[in-house]
């Protein structure tokens, strides 16, 4: 486990800028004897030391606390040492400095839960639940991500796991005698089993995607016919000049992402480019991103002219049929000379007199609330990960049913090996390294 020749790290733990305290953290073989060096004295572990530290001429940089925390009884699972002084980024950043002449390396962002995870104190999904704690938006939000910390998502996936192998055990052994028909080798009990396994991977994936939601916040792409003024209500509902707007059709190609909170609350708003036939190279090419973008998303706010609703409803038609959730708005209201009839669902809108928008955010902030609503309670986070490869498990397990019935038993057996190899990836007992590094890479630095 613990490795001797590991090297040690060091960063600063605490928020960027001024704080009352701020706490510098080491963690590896020489934390200890940095920390004991640092302070000019012996650490007792779990024990609160009130000390001066000092630089290499006996100077006093600042005086605070030190704890020890020996292994594996850590964050990290290794010797770990709190230096913890006044909230001055000058103070930590000559303390993270004189750790690292003491023989310590600064560390990269995300490496302590990392080595937490390396040390088996955290599964994968745990230590992605740290990440998402400390970026919570609202309270739901943190106690959805404490709750996945806790090991509550984990415990679910880990027990499917454990039926998935029962079941794997039971298929291998039946393919031992593969002469006889399954079910005088306790088929029909098989596929009971498979068939509540199936079931329980249904319920717990629906969970994910509600945890996903949760973590992410209501996911809205701006869709319309070119010019019906989608970057217009972009701007007006970021409240800055975000996208690019002029009166060419075909105007905005590339995504844009922009997060709003309205009264607390959270929601990813996507410009995309406007939907038509034809088009130039660049146009299509938006148009293809602005597709793909709709199957991510949770809500359409489709952007119409006012003056001519009906063909622009036509040309958004096919690409917003699966999307879950849709809010019509006939912009450009200023330009009516009449009103035309309105659908139930549908709000009238000018981006340009702001005519409509209190109603707009009023909407929009019950949907984002239903949103967060809908995860419910004793709900955990999770993350797109998570939720795909659970979407993945299924469709394995989905072929080893059928693989099952026709009794074709080395498929049915790798099936069920694949989808037990997906789950795997969510806890992280089934790891690429480069997966890691592009999980901890987004945490914050002394994390
Ligand atoms: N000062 C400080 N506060 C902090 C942290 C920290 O690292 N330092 N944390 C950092 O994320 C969070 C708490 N997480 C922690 C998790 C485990 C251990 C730990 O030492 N566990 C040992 C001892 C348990 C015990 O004494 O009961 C263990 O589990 O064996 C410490 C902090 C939030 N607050
Ligand atoms: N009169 C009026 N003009 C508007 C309104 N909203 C947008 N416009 C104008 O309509 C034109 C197109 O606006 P954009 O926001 O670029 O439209 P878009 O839907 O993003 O267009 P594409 O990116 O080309 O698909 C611009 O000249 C805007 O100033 C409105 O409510 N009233
Ligand atoms: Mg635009």
């Amino acid at each position: 486990m613990s490795d001797p020749d590991r090297d040690t790290i060091a960063a600063i733990a605490t928020a960027p800028g001024a704080g009352g305290v701020g706490i510098v953290r080491l963690s590896g073989p020489r934390a200890r004897a940095i920390g004991e060096t640092l302070g000019g004295r012996t650490l007792s572990p779990r024990q609160a030391h009130y000390l001066r530290f000092t630089d290499a001429a006996g100077e006093t940089i600042d005086d605070g606390i030190a704890l020890f925390f020996a292994a594996p009884a850590s964050y990290t699972g290794e010797d770990v040492v709190e230096l913890q002084a006044h909230g001055s980024p000058a103070v930590l950043h000559e303390l993270v400095a004189r750790c690292v002449a003491l023989g310590a390396r600064r560390a990269r962002p995300g490496e302590f839960s990392e080595r937490a995870f390396l040390e088996g104190r955290l599964d994968l999904a745990q230590a992605e639940a740290v990440a998402d704690l400390i970026a919570a938006a609202d309270v739901r939000a943190a106690r959805a991500a404490r709750r996945a910390l806790d090991g509550e998502f984990s415990r679910r996936v880990d027990a499917l796991g454990d039926e998935l192998l029962a079941i794997r055990v039971h298929v291998e052994a039946a393919i031992d005698f593969a002469d006889e028909p399954i079910d005088t080798l306790g088929g029909a009990q098989l596929r009971a089993r498979l068939g509540a396994a199936v079931q329980a991977l249904d319920e717990l994936l629906r969970a994910a995607e509600r945890g996903r939601r949760l973590r992410d916040g209501l996911h809205a792409v701006i869709v319309g016919p070119p010019n019906a003024g989608k970057s217009s209500l972009l701007n007006v509902l970021a409240g800055s000049d975000r996208a690019i707007v002029t009166d060419i059709a075909g105007t905005t190609r590339d995504l844009l992402h922009e997060t709003i909170r309205i009264d607390g609350v959270e929601l990813t708003l996507v410009d995309t480019a406007g939907l038509r036939e034809g088009g130039d190279a660049i146009e299509r090419e938006g148009m293809r991103r602005a597709r793909g973008e709709l199957g991510r998303a949770d809500l359409a706010i489709v952007v119409l002219d006012a003056r001519d609703p009906a063909g622009g409803r036509v040309a958004v038609a096919d690409a917003i049929a699966e999307v879950p959730t849709r809010l019509w708005l006939h912009n450009k209201s200023d330009l009516l000379d009449k009103a035309s009839p309105l659908g139930d669902d549908a709000l009238r809108v000018s981006a340009r007199t702001g005519e409509g928008i209190d109603a707009l955010h009023a909407r929009l902030r019950g949907l984002a609330q239903g949103n967060a609503d809908a995860a419910g309670e004793g709900a955990f986070t999770a993350r797109a990960r998570h939720v795909d490869a659970l979407v993945e498990a299924s469709e394995h397990l989905a072929l080893a049913r059928q693989e099952l019935d026709r009794e074709s038993l080395d498929l049915a057996a790798e099936s069920l090996r694949l989808a037990h190899d997906a789950l795997g990836e969510i806890t992280g007992r089934i790891h690429a390294d480069d997966l890691l590094g592009h999980i901890f890479s987004s945490f914050c630095i002394g994390k």
